[in-house]
């Protein structure tokens, strides 16, 4: 079988060697495609090999039907769509280790250059003008850098603000104590590393959580003269607020190579001329390029081979084979989870997956994660994804627990997940019907038939004459139109379960009185 590759964004060409031994791998190199060329292109493709200057969204991802694989050569995978990449049953991989050196000697490049005015008085010179006075700078000696992010690059240039015989101070939510000793710096909160530091540099990646970090009341704690460094990604520093701060003499001085929106080629920051900047340029060294191509060449060919990668972003490193077929499924496990948590209304303690059937004797561990995905996102919402939902889990002191057993009850394939919650114990099961996609088939025990999608409204009653036509005609009140309607018992005159599909969510006031009918004993609205 021969794959396609597209390579989207510079790649260096001794980087690709890899890729282009293998006799299976058709490679296309198109650099200039616009989003919507490259929408129209990505179809016939099985791998996208792309640095930052790609955006690969939503959107795009929907369109290529054939695409297994995207290789991101550098850090950096905020240009990618993630959740939509895992939806769609791509992985995505990265190079993390391949230009940390690169980046960290530009941080320190521009750290340098900003400190002597070098860019500046370069420029005046080439403009024929011989300004000492001008262009007076500080030294780095003694002065404390406050790093912000101290991954792999963080460390990389603490070490070397070590070497100019500077303080270093960091801050970064994983570093202990132990941890910065060994390393002969100091460590504080966000807050007390800003307002320490005369240079500030920031080495995080850019999430919702730290979009916009340093922003109007950062500056407001900073020392007067403060030098800020970013070589990360643009929108940690709200460019607004630095503009302000530099005009109004707070910030001595910014270097800046990324920015919110690129590329550009006008930028009001750059109109001051206390900002020096470089377009991107942190990766880009013969060395680095070189690396990171070579990293994510490997990484395409194992995949494509069946093999395991070594830097999956969005999934643990699982075979394409294994892949191909628990992708299916993926859609219904994180909608059991997210049925099962609106259904409990409550935080969980303890979630147990079970697979049977089909699922026996398959690698379901991305199953899992994307199950407990679902039940976090209502309470941690979108920053939980499948690479981070167990350690979630087990940050929040949740126990997850998989097991499987080859009978299915009936049904080819079988996903149940049970969760405890401080209330009691909650369980649904899901199949995934042939053809038909997925299906919610026992909630607490009792047999339905739904898809999980849309507005739901489940029910818990006492099985009597006239339930059923009580709650349609009080939905009818409310202008709800019923879709689906199943219903299951435990014994004549016992429990029972109602379950709706209904045309839009269920609103307060109608839930409320649904729950008021003596006869219900429970009524949630859930929408997946
Ligand atoms: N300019 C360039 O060309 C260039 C080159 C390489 C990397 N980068 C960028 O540099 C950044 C760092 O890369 P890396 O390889 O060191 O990544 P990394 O994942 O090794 O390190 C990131 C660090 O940020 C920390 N962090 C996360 N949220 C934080 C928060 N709210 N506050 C403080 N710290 C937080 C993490 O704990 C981690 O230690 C990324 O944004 C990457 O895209 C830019
Ligand atoms: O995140 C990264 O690796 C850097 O920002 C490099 O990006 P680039 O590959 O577009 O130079």
């Amino acid at each position: 079988m021969t794959f396609n590759i597209l390579i989207s964004d510079q790649l260096s060409e001794e980087g690709i060697y890899p890729l282009t031994q293998e006799e299976n791998m058709n490679i296309v190199m198109e650099t200039a495609l616009s989003p919507e060329e490259l929408e129209e292109k990505i179809v016939d493709f099985d791998a996208l090999l792309v640095r930052s200057s790609t955006q690969v969204t939503r959107s795009l991802i929907s369109k290529a039907k054939n695409l297994k694989i995207i290789g991101r050569a550098g850090v950096g995978v905020d240009n990618i769509d993630l959740d939509a990449a895992t939806e769609h049953g791509v992985i995505v991989v990265n190079a993390p280790n391949g230009n940390t050196n690169s980046a960290a000697e530009h941080t320190m490049a521009m750290i340098m250059a900003i400190s002597r005015n070098i860019p500046q008085a370069y420029h005046a010179l080439k403009n024929h003008q011989w300004d000492r006075k001008k262009y007076v700078g500080v030294e780095l000696k003694d002065k404390t850098l406050g790093v912000v992010g101290l991954g792999r690059i963080g460390v990389e240039v603490a070490t070397r603000a070590k070497g100019q015989r500077m303080n270093v101070v960091a801050y970064d939510p994983f570093l202990t104590p132990e941890k910065a000793e060994k390393m002969g710096i100091g460590y504080g909160s966000f807050e007390e590393v800003v307002s320490q530091a005369d240079f500030i540099t920031v080495h995080t990646p850019l999430l919702k959580e730290t979009r916009h970090m340093v922003n109007a009341d950062a500056f407001q704690l900073m020392k007067t003269g403060v030098f800020i460094v970013n070589c990360a990604r643009g929108g940690i520093i709200d460019e607004d607020a630095l503009y302000d701060a530099i005009v109004s003499g707070k910030v001595a001085g910014a270097a800046l190579d990324v920015f919110e929106e690129e590329p550009f080629v006008d930028h009001k920051l750059l109109e001051l001329p206390e900002v020096v900047a470089t377009p991107h340029l942190g990766a880009s060294t013969i060395e680095a390029q070189e690396t990171v191509a070579v990293d994510v060449s490997r990484d395409v060919i194992r995949y494509l081979n069946n093999d395991l990668v070594k830097n999956p972003v969005n999934l643990p490193s699982v075979a394409r084979d294994v892949m191909t077929v628990i992708e299916p499924y993926f859609n219904l496990s994180e909608k059991l989870g997210a049925f099962l948590i609106d259904l409990t209304k409550e935080v969980a303690e303890e979630i147990n997956i079970s697979y049977s059937g089909d699922l026996y004797g398959i690698e379901v561990a991305p199953l899992t994660r994307n199950t407990v995905k679902g039940i976090l996102k209502r309470h941690l919402g979108s920053s939980v994804n499948d690479v981070n939902a167990l350690y979630l889990a087990e940050k929040k002191d949740i126990t997850v627990r998989e097991s499987k057993t080859s009978a299915a009850k009936g049904f080819t394939n079988l996903i149940t997940v049970q969760v405890k919650t401080k209330s009691g114990v909650r369980k649904v099961s899901g199949t995934l019907l042939n053809g038909l996609g997925p299906r919610i088939v026992k909630v607490d025990g009792y047999s339905v038939d739904v898809t999980p999608k849309g507005h739901m409204v489940v029910i818990q009653h006492i099985d009597q004459p006239g339930v059923i036509g009580l709650v349609g005609s009080l939905l009818a009140r409310h202008d709800v139109n019923i879709a689906t309607m199943q219903v299951d018992r435990s014994d004549v005159g016992g429990k029972a379960i109602m379950m709706l599909t209904i045309d839009r969510h269920l609103e307060d006031k109608a839930l409320k009185e649904l729950s008021g009918l003596e006869e219900i004993k429970e009524v949630v609205a859930i929408d997946l």
